[in-house]
């Protein structure tokens, strides 16, 4: 796939991206902790780990009425992807979730924590790469086969987040079950926070909850 090429069936209209981006009022702080390496950072992106649209998965539309996303599109693996490895990094725009540009920035469904603590998180709703498509695993399949999680990028000196095979035996996933099959679709669990707050803003009580896509690892 040539350096400028799209993924296939990558939506019109949202920006394509092959490294993260950083809104402009985000603070001096906050840019350093996202190019600052913690010792507690230990999972890398390898400096060899290729950029741009993904050979391992692919976006596909949704047409299928049982499906809880039907009618919009998820990631499935193009071959099998073994437990615990990398498959790919969750880009989009890097903002703050610190007042005042929390305000101006609205919550999307596509928002993600890179650093609680320093109110920095990702959001792929308006660009963003191939992760952005991850479909949480509530009414697909029993539990999640994927997880994000924070690494560390060696090729751009960079703290970001990235989908991961969930490793055997993490999640009551048996020993014996093996990875992610190829044609299988990528599932992680978006965090109870997440679908406690759709529920709230479905009965009108959304306002001021906290931040809950991708919160926890656990379903
Ligand atoms: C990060 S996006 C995932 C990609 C999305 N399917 C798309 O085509 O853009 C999150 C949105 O996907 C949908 N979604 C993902 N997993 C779902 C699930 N298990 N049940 C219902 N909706 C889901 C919801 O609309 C949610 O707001």
């Amino acid at each position: 796939m040539g350096k400028d090429a799209l993924p296939k069936n990558w939506p019109a209209g949202i920006p394509y991206l092959s490294g993260p981006s950083y809104a402009p009022h985000i603070t001096k702080s906050q840019y350093q902790v996202a190019k600052t390496k913690t010792l507690d950072l230990v999972t890398e992106i390898p400096r060899d780990f290729p950029r741009g649209p993904s050979s391992l998965v692919r976006i596909v539309p949704i047409r299928d009425p049982s499906h809880p996303a039907d009618g919009q599109a998820g990631l499935f693996a193009t071959k099998h992807l073994s437990p615990g490895s990398l498959i790919l990094p969750y880009y989009g725009l890097a903002h703050s979730s610190v007042p005042p540009h929390s305000l101006a920035h609205e919550q999307s469904d596509y928002d993600l924590w890179l650093d609680r603590d320093a109110g920095l998180a990702v959001d792929a709703e308006k660009a963003g790469n191939e992760a952005r498509f991850v479909n949480d695993f509530r009414g697909v399949a029993t539990r999640p086969n994927c997880e994000f999680r924070e690494c560390w990028d060696l090729r751009r000196g960079e703290r970001c987040m990235a989908v991961f095979v969930l490793p055997a035996g993490k999640n009551g996933i048996k020993k014996a079950v093996v990875g992610i099959g190829k044609g299988e679709e990528l599932l992680v669990s978006y965090g109870k926070g997440f679908w406690g707050k759709r529920r709230h803003e479905g009965e009108g009580e959304g306002e001021g909850e906290d931040r809950g896509i991708y919160e926890g690892h656990n379903p």
